[in-house]
């Protein structure tokens, strides 16, 4: 790719560019009733929230980072292409189940009113049923809807957690199709952003799209190096993408990508990306919570490598440390566990994304700080710990990590 917009051959190489969501209406919109479907465990206080946030990107930018906010990008790609906002407009009606009809030309009619900046605000806040008065007399619209839900379109209260909707590999993404209804939209954005944002369109690779019917997640994917990946088989990502992404990159020539590795992870809600279980923050040094293995230190780790005719080959493994002094040739590793290793501390800390740390350079790394004990045994391991304000952004199950999408990061 030449002139790429899009830069990312590890997980640690300084940060120069990343793209963040401020939580914003959509938040306002989870409900008891709705909160589990929508992937939340507690209902977050907006405003601190955002204050959380802004303190988050505020330690990005004075160490170097450029931010980018997408719903910013979407904004600039409507302004520049009204077509393309009728388009956009289209697939996300689409995608909701109302591709035609009297809801589609009630939606339509209502959202052609707004601004091109409080129709981005309004697509994540989500469109509630008594906002529009309309006449629905359309059985394809009524029959076999939840018709308790109150939104017409529902929020995307998770979008502040930009890790995964897509993942930055080398000079190229993958744009993701979403385990959850909850979150699909979410990588609509990303979609009409690459092809049609000027600082994007024609500048990035993309490995893998999401029109696929087969489901993966950003916080599975990790770029441990230049040609290493790592990628949880989890509650988000199937052992098929993981195949699917792996054919692609063994056989794309603009892709140097030549070893997947497969991780097993736990299926469950506290855990469901391996960003949230296991993280590299520096050459030879990773975070990992010790709940991802057998007592007796062991789990499922698969190699993967490019094999004759397209095929790829697979090597079985089950101890983590070994394996990863075998794809990033290291003679010796340093596996940090999270709280130390405690039976208690250990997974309290998990739960609030004590493992989920964004490294913003070699050893350099950002964290929550209600995760005290794990950030202190970070620092006794060498590591600069950058601690940011926790109390309502955690409620969301995610950490630094999975709110951020590295679009730059130095080659190291
Ligand atoms: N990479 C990550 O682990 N992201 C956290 C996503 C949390 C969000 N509530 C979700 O369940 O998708």
């Amino acid at each position: 790719m030449k002139d790429p917009a899009v830069n990312v051959n590890s997980e640690i190489g300084r940060l120069k560019t990343v793209l963040l969501k401020r939580p914003g209406e959509e938040i306002e919109n989870i409900t008891p009733d709705t909160m589990e479907r929508l992937l939340f465990d507690d209902i977050p206080y907006l405003k601190i929230a955002q204050e959380e946030h802004d303190a988050f990107a505020n330690t990005l930018r004075d160490n170097g980072a450029e931010v980018l906010y997408i719903d910013d990008l979407a904004v600039d790609v409507f302004k520049d292409n009204p077509q393309v906002k009728t388009e956009f407009l289209q697939r996300f009606f689409e995608e909701a189940g109302y591709g035609i009809g009297t809801t589609h030309d009630a939606l339509k009619d209502y959202l052609t009113t707004f601004s091109e900046r409080d129709l981005v605000t309004k697509l994540y806040a989500g469109v509630r049923r008594n906002e529009i008065e309309f006449c629905n007399d359309s059985l394809h619209d009524l029959a076999g809807r939840d018709a308790a839900n109150p939104f017409l379109l529902d929020p995307l209260p998770n979008a502040y957690f930009t890790r995964d909707p897509q993942a930055s590999i080398g000079n190229g993404m993958t744009i993701n199709h979403m385990t959850f209804k909850a979150r699909r939209p979410e990588s609509l954005f990303t979609e009409y952003i690459m092809k049609y944002h000027t600082r994007f369109a024609g500048k990035v690779d993309i490995w893998r799209d999401r029109n696929h019917d087969t489901r993966i997640e950003g916080g599975d994917e990790l770029v441990l190096n230049d040609h290493v990946l790592a990628i949880g088989v989890s509650e988000r990502t199937s052992s098929k993408s993981i195949e699917g992404l792996a054919k692609e990159l063994f056989s794309n020539p603009d892709a140097k990508f030549d070893t997947v590795v497969a991780v097993e992870i736990p299926h469950n809600h506290a855990m469901m990306h391996l960003d949230t279980v296991f993280t590299m923050i520096n050459y030879d040094q990773f975070t990992v919570f010790p709940g991802i293995m057998s007592a007796e230190g062991k789990m499922n780790i698969y190699i993967m490598t490019p094999g004759d005719n397209g095929t790829v080959k697979l090597a079985h493994r089950t101890d983590l440390a070994a394996t990863l002094k075998e794809v990033l040739g290291l003679p010796e590793l340093d596996l940090i566990l999270t709280g130390n290793g405690d039976d208690i501390v250990a997974p309290r800390e998990q739960w609030n994304d004590g493992s989920n740390t964004l490294a913003i350079a070699p050893g350099e790394v950002v964290t929550y700080n209600r995760n005290y004990i794990s950030n202190q045994i970070l620092r006794e391991h060498g590591i600069r710990v950058h601690e940011v304000i926790s109390s309502e952004l955690s409620r969301g199950r995610g950490g630094p990590r999975c709110m951020s999408q590295p679009i730059w990061r130095e080659d190291i």
